[in-house]
């Protein structure tokens, strides 16, 4: 694992961390960190022995100083990425905000949009997956896709977050900056993995339909989503995999048998809340949100297979999309969130990503309906949506 120290050289060129501020957002509170005491950074999707390390770090910092350190950060949904865990210099938990309505930052200055992934790749990517699974085990994929955003200026994260916050008031909405130099920025629907004292909660989120404009639209739609089969098994398979994964920590795991329906700004979501009562409260929220990530809602099933396909179907690097974005105090407890609707902003430019679940029975049309949908969330801060949307 680097150390600060040795990581200065990299810090001097990004200029970022010494006064780098993070923040993290769930419905109720706001997470203001700022300054770096210590970088955890280690490339690759973080080892299992990570959790133990931070831990054990976090509780002899706090033995040492009267204030008890937390750490936050991301880690990345793709080996190739660096894990961006810090122990910030100084942080506080506020309430979150009240949403101010119609605040739009940034819009003129946008100067140019490109898809990385265009329509035809994206769709004859889904048709490749499709008949992966027809010739193979995997059974589920999420595939993704990517537009870059060049501005005439730098963006204003600040603005962003602001912008984000107000309009997602439900979202966990986070900025982190990452050792490169950039911010990874977004609004995410869900919850990966809470831990307070003994309990453990996490919230799945899979099947989806982009949300109609109005009330009486979106109660047929949601009517349309819960009856779809397609849908209740690219959710079920997620459901799943969490409760698998969290029942080993558990000595009582409630998972509803049916899920519900949930709203974003921009999108409507199959989701099941589970919660567990742990057998060692001890154990840190950051062991067991990696023993999940990635979850079939970002990855697929078999995870493997799923892993292998999005690297040759997709044609890109995921970075911090698809990842964990969050924090944890000396205790163990904290709150993590898969960092999903967000995108990585570099000075004027930024890359944001939208994916969608694959599984027996999706259309490509759908799917990329539903990552246009998706792609509103960060396209709505800087008020832009493509020319032919009406979501
Ligand atoms: C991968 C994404 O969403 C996931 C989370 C919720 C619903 C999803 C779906 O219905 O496909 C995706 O699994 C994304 O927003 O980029």
């Amino acid at each position: 694992m680097q150390t600060l120290e040795q990581i200065t050289g990299q810090q001097r060129d990004s200029g970022c961390l010494e006064t780098a501020s993070f923040e993290f957002s769930s419905s109720r509170m706001t997470l203001l960190a700022n300054g770096v005491r210590r970088v955890l950074a280690e490339p690759g999707c973080c080892p299992r022995q990570l959790p133990r390390s931070v831990l054990a770090m976090l509780a002899e910092r706090s033995r040492m100083t009267e204030a008890g350190s937390i750490v936050v950060g991301a880690i990345p949904f793709d080996d190739r990425s660096v894990c961006q865990l810090y122990v910030p210099a100084s942080y506080r938990f506020v309430r979150r905000e009240l949403p101010r309505d119609g605040i739009v930052p940034a819009a003129s200055v946008i100067a140019s949009m490109r898809e990385v992934t265009d329509e035809r790749q994206y769709k004859s990517a889904v048709s490749e997956a499709l008949s992966l699974m027809s010739s193979t085990e995997l059974r589920k994929v999420v595939l993704s896709r990517s537009i870059d955003i060049e501005a005439d200026a730098a963006l204003d994260v600040r603005a962003m977050v602001d912008a984000l916050r107000d309009r997602n008031p439900q979202a966990y909405v986070f900025a982190v900056p990452t050792i490169g130099g950039g911010t990874l920025l977004g609004a995410s629907p869900e919850l990966l993995l809470r831990k307070k004292d003994d309990v453990v909660v996490s919230n799945p989120l899979a099947g989806s339909r982009p949300r109609p404009a109005n009330a009486a639209d979106e109660a047929a739609v949601i009517d349309e989503l819960m009856a779809s089969d397609k849908d209740r098994r690219e959710h079920a398979l997620v459901v799943e995999a969490v409760a698998a994964g969290l029942s080993p920590f558990c000595r009582t795991l409630d998972v509803p048998e049916a899920p519900e329906v949930i709203r974003t700004s921009s999108m409507l979501h199959l989701s099941t809340r589970i919660e567990g009562r742990l057998a060692d409260p001890e154990v840190s929220s950051l062991e067991m949100a990696l023993a999940l990530h990635p979850t079939p809602a970002v990855c697929g099933t078999p995870c493997d297979l799923a892993r292998s396909a999005i690297s040759r179907l997709e044609g890109y690097c995921r970075d911090q999309y698809c990842g964990v974005v969050g924090w944890m105090d000396a205790r163990g407890d904290g709150e993590w969130a898969v960092s999903i609707r967000c995108g990585l902003l570099k000075q004027n430019g930024m890359r944001l990503y939208a994916g969608a679940g694959i599984v027996d029975g999706s259309e490509p049309d759908s799917e990329w309906d539903e990552t246009t949908a998706k792609l509103n969330t960060m396209l709505d801060v800087f008020g832009l949506r493509p020319a032919n949307d009406a979501s």
